[in-house]
């Protein structure tokens, strides 16, 4: 069976093409969106993405920022920095690069970031409002996903989503947002017993592990669509998903690729959450 390849990589960059014609009538206004990122340390892969953020922001005409800080800083000097661009006018969002040394509290770090500010989605204000369905600033990957399904036209109504794994960036407010949108949820973790009996009912899986090839072609039913999250290294050093592409597209009617899958849109809507925030107004 011919599946479709949901091609993130396109859809972002046309999320970005109609920002940054956005970003041009904001400035013609006397307002150009700032973002902040704070990169602690000097993490390859951190490195990567950092970057990929801050060319995004440039190509729409984003005012952006890169805050470097060396590894061995206290979390009371970053907690400093997070407060001192709270108040700057010139910056609408604030983005703190994680993994975070392990003497600083991740928690600790989000909760003084500006809900107003949080392009992240990650505070536990916007966390909260997504929670119980009040608009404000949604974490960018489960974001991303939902307007990926969305522009590829597929519908979640009435159907029986199945995300696998619970993290706070991203397997529950995925679920959250999916069961918004009136599909019926089934969230599954590493402690779930027997992953592909779930799986296997599922009309959409989001895989969002962490784990190389941990969704295979007897987790999937026949004409699923599934969306792998999944940002791992394989043998050949390569960038690759949760799932088994391989053996897994054929089974699909829609899957999305690793690379120039979710990663783009993640990044889209980072964008998307920084002009929403220099607009104070956040659209769902
Ligand atoms: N505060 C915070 N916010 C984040 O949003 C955040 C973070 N910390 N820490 C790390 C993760 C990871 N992440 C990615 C974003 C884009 C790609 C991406 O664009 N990937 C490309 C490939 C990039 C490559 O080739 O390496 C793709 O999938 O096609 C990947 C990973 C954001 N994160």
């Amino acid at each position: 069976m011919a599946y479709q390849l949901i091609n993130g990589k396109q859809i972002a960059k046309e999320i970005r093409l109609e920002l940054k014609h956005e970003v041009e009538q904001l400035k013609a206004e006397g307002l150009q969106p700032g973002l902040a990122v704070i990169l602690v340390g000097n993490n390859p892969a951190s490195e990567t993405y950092v970057r990929g953020k801050i060319r995004a922001s440039e190509e729409i005409g984003i005012h952006s920022q890169l805050i470097r800080m060396n590894d061995t800083i206290t979390q009371e000097d970053l907690l400093s920095k997070v407060r001192e661009l709270n108040e700057d006018p010139n910056i609408h969002g604030i983005l703190v690069q994680l993994p975070l040394p392990d003497h600083i509290n991740p928690d600790k770090v989000i909760e003084v970031i500006s809900p107003s500010k949080d392009v992240d989605g990650f505070t536990p204000i916007n966390m909260g409002k997504l929670v119980i369905g009040q608009r404000g600033l949604l974490p960018c990957t489960p974001y991303g996903i939902m307007q990926m399904l969305d522009r590829t036209g597929i519908s979640l109504e009435g159907k029986h989503a199945v995300v696998v794994g619970r993290s706070n960036i991203v397997g529950k407010p995925m679920a959250i947002l999916l069961q918004q949108a009136n599909a019926t949820v089934t969230l599954c973790h590493s402690r779930t017993v027997d992953l592909p009996h779930y799986t296997r009912q599922a009309d959409l899986i989001i895989a969002a592990v962490g784990k190389l090839n941990l969704i295979t072609k007897e987790h999937v039913k026949p004409g699923a669509v599934v969306i792998d999250v999944g940002m791992n290294r394989n043998d050949a050093g390569k960038l690759a998903g949760d799932v088994n592409f391989e053996e897994v597209a054929p089974l699909t009617s829609a899957i999305t690729p690793v690379p120039g899958g979710v990663g783009p849109m993640t990044i889209a809507m980072l964008m998307k959450n920084t002009v929403s925030a220099a607009k104070a107004i956040w659209q769902r």
